[in-house]
């Protein structure tokens, strides 16, 4: 018969009980005991959220205390040679994730085009694996002793070595046959201890493939599945297209499909499945935050069982739930009427609940909530807060991408204007969002303080930071961005057509969380958002003061965004009013603005084929922002975590005057894009890795400062760290700022660069 499934829950809980008692713990306020129980009390409570929801088949070991790729990393016994000094199992854990002061943490990257980061497995020729934990079978009997049976997910081989890395040269897919034991190990187990199905995520398959990962499929499921219980390899986040004939060919019994992003594979995938293979079919999207419409997702389901039967179909979330947040009913200041467009994490489950229901005993069996979604979606598509005729006609209105001049020609007239050193020095924004500064935001939100009390305080904060940065003597500053809870909630709190939520929390990495803004009409700005704040730290000092903005493709992705219109015309329209903004501040007397988009690369579509369409309007949207200053205006970008190779083109093309990236810990590999291409403009390449607490010397500043200028020529370097430092204490900041500051002092003595005069 046909049954509701649910891929992953969100882990974190409502009130993020995970986050704190991981900081807790990892501050030696509470022991591991604690730390265990909330985890236990976390994975019940969701396991019965999902019974009771309706879910037939619930899932187990999607819980992580951290990443479930480190997880799996953990259980096959890879954990790197560097941890093997931490003795305790839970440690050593948190050792590969936070980094130890002898061991350098592993390496964090985007899980494909979201905003969850997972811990990069780390391989090396000769690599020996053996099952080494027993997270999931633990997990399984946990739910079993409650009463819930559960299907077990894993991460799949050709999945998890596909996204690990090795030395230069070393392709980890070679250790597939190396690695294949441990799997199977792990799968026999849990077949032994009872489970019937098990969810192995292969969602690799929706990539383009080359030949060496399309034949590793074929070996690892030939060799796991008659070892294995019942195997779902479970695919999401795009269609199969190529690779769909190889999907559907592997000798395993269920394949999960995202009709979300790809409904049009569906009758694909019909013809190519194998006659005895179950699909799960996710209808319902776990990416997004909208309501689901049920007429439409029925009309998909009841095609499948048309073709293929009942017993043979799921119905499903087109991919783990970790990717929104968890309940909706605890949204209180949102107004009913955006509410009533909108389904978290909990009110997906029901939706898959009630087309389950639907196709087993027929739609009156759910006709409460099939009404219910019909009159949502039809009162939603005919609001007025959608649409608004002024937005729209402005952004159809063409406007000029370019800026006035060439840069050649605009840096010298920055150069004047600016009368920067060699090697200028600056930060990329943030300064440490300290307890105290969230504890004044709760404060205000909780009515405990007033405006203009938290406005002083942040004025206090704002002060001490320039202070500090001149004390320092750092060239460019800034102002600190105390004012913001993050670099994107903070301009959608301001900007409308957007809504934001009390408690939508979603985790980014370990127990860091966003809380991403809802984009639901068209985008405008009432009134300036930061200037207030630049023109502030700019009046205290006479140096040079960077205004710092997020730029629209990095608000577009890190957003929940309209499904109405092309991504392409929502981002447009925030690049219009961050272009207002920026001419604002230049208005004001700033005359350096950072447009920041670390997600430009993130929001690289998953498919090659589709980068070029992607690359065109997201640059363009970024131009948008920065075309109308004059050319004495400098504009700088900044980018993190990315694969600049990819994407050199693109950079160039966005033509900021400064960008910075983040190089540090790949020991300026990354430069080599930039040299390689002969980047034109000037670049920060990062010396200081600040994800961890670590003060680098400045010996080690020197050699990747070094390095830098001998991949770029000198006078196109700035110095300075990866990334904003909202992360870390004001203790490392002051002593890493001061080695930068005199890292930068060192080189202009060594090198003598001579600085046009103009
Ligand atoms: N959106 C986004 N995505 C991003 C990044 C980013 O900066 N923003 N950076 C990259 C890395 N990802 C990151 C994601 C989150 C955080 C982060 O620091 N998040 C904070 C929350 C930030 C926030 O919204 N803070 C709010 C609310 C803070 C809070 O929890 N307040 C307490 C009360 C205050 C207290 O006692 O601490 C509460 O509500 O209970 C504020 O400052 O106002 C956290 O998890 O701790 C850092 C990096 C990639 N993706
Ligand atoms: C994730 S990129 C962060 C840029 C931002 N200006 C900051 O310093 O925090
Ligand atoms: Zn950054």
């Amino acid at each position: 018969m046909t049954r509701s499934a649910n891929l992953g829950f969100p882990r974190i809980g409502a009130h993020r009980e995970l986050k704190k008692a991981l900081e807790s713990y990892w501050k030696g306020e509470t022991d591991a005991a604690v730390l265990l129980e909330t985890g236990r009390e976390l994975r019940a409570r969701h396991w019965r959220q999902q019974r009771e929801a309706g879910i037939e088949i619930v899932p187990s070991n999607d819980f992580s205390f951290y990443d479930h790729m480190l997880d799996m990393t953990v259980a096959l016994g890879a954990v790197p040679e560097r941890f093997a000094r931490t003795a305790d199992p839970l440690e050593r854990y948190f050792a590969c994730a936070r980094g130890t002061s002898e061991a350098p943490a592993m390496e964090m990257t985007k899980w494909f085009d979201t905003n969850y980061h997972y811990i990069v497995p780390e391989l090396h020729e000769g690599q020996r694996f053996a099952l080494s934990a027993s997270k999931a079978l633990d997990e399984f009997r946990e739910a079993r002793e409650l009463g819930i049976e559960t299907r077990p997910v894993i991460v799949g081989p050709v999945t998890w070595l596909s996204l690990a890395k090795g030395e230069a040269g070393f392709d980890p897919l070679t250790l597939l046959d190396a690695v294949l034991p441990a799997y199977a190990d792990l799968l026999s187990a849990l077949k032994a201890e009872g489970a019937e199905w098990v969810q192995v995520d292969e969602p690799v398959l929706v990539l383009d493939l080359s030949e060496a990962q399309k034949a590793a499929f074929a070996r690892a499921y030939a060799a796991l599945a008659p070892v294995a219980p019942n195997i779902l390899v479970a695919t999401y986040f795009g269609a199969l297209l190529d690779n769909l004939e190889l999907a559907a060919s592997l000798p395993v019994a269920g394949l999960h499909i995202d009709l979300v992003r790809a409904p049009e594979q569906l009758v694909p995938v019909l013809d190519a499945l194998g006659p005895q293979m179950v699909l799960s079919v996710g209808v319902v999207d776990g990416r997004n935050i909208w309501r689901t419409d049920l007429d439409a997702a029925f009309a998909l389901v009841g095609k499948a069982w048309d073709r293929i039967g009942p017993g043979r179909l799921e119905i499903a979330p087109s991919s783990s739930l970790l990717h929104t947040p968890v309940d909706l009913d605890e949204e209180t200041g949102l107004d009913a009427e955006l509410k009533s467009w909108l389904a978290f994490s909990r009110q997906k489950l029901d939706e898959v609940a009630a087309l389950a229901s639907a196709i087993k005993r027929g739609r009156g069996a759910a006709k409460a909530a099939f009404e219910a979604s019909a009159a949502a979606l039809a009162a939603h598509k005919a609001s007025p807060r959608i649409h608004r005729r002024e937005v729209e006609a402005r952004t159809a209105e063409p406007v000029e991408l370019a800026r006035s001049s060439p840069f050649p020609e605009r840096r010298k007239v920055q150069r004047a204007r600016l009368r920067l050193p060699a090697f200028p020095t600056t930060t990329i924004g943030s300064f440490p969002q300290t307890r105290a500064v969230r504890e004044k935001r709760a404060a205000l939100r909780k009515g405990i303080i007033d405006t203009a009390a938290y406005e002083r305080f942040l004025e206090e904060e704002t002060a001490a930071a320039v202070r500090l940065q001149e004390r320092l003597g750092l060239d460019v500053l800034v102002h600190g961005e105390f004012e913001r809870n993050d670099m994107v909630e903070y301009f959608g709190e301001q900007l409308d057509g957007f809504a934001f939520t009390r408690n939508g929390w979603v985790q980014s990495y370990g127990s860091r969380c966003v809380k991403p803004p809802i984009i639901y009409g068209d985008v405008s700005r009432p009134a300036p958002m930061t200037v207030r704040w630049s023109a502030y730290a700019a009046s205290l000092t006479d140096r040079p003061m960077k205004g710092m903005l997020t730029g629209p493709v990095t608000i577009l992705q890190w957003s929940f965004v309209r499904v109405d219109q092309p991504r392409s015309e929502t981002c447009r329209q925030i690049a219009l009013a961050i272009r207002d903004e920026v001419l604002d501040l230049e208005a004001a007397g700033i005359g350096i603005v950072q447009i920041d988009e670390p997600a430009l690369r993130e929001g690289l579509p998953l498919r090659r084929g589709d980068w070029e369409a992607y690359l065109s309007w997201a640059v363009d949207c970024f131009r948008l922002t920065a075309s109308g200053v004059a050319d004495g205006t400098q504009i700088h970008t900044h980018m993190c975590y990315a694969q600049f190779e990819d994407i050199m083109q693109a950079i160039v093309r966005m033509d900021a005057d400064v960008i910075s990236i983040e190089t540090s810990r790949s020991h300026m590999h990354l430069l080599e894009a930039f040299r390689d291409f002969r980047y034109p403009n000037e670049i920060g390449p990062g010396i200081w890795d600040i994800h961890s607490p670590r003060v680098p010397g400045r010996i080690e500043m020197e050699a990747l400062l070094r390095k830098a200028a001998a991949a770029i020529p000198p006078d196109q370097l700035w110095v300075n760290p990866d990334c904003g430092l909202k992360t870390r204490g004001w203790p490392e900041v002051e002593a890493c700022l001061a080695n930068l500051v005199e890292t930068a002092r060192r080189m202009r003595e060594m090198v003598e660069t001579p600085v046009p005069a103009q």
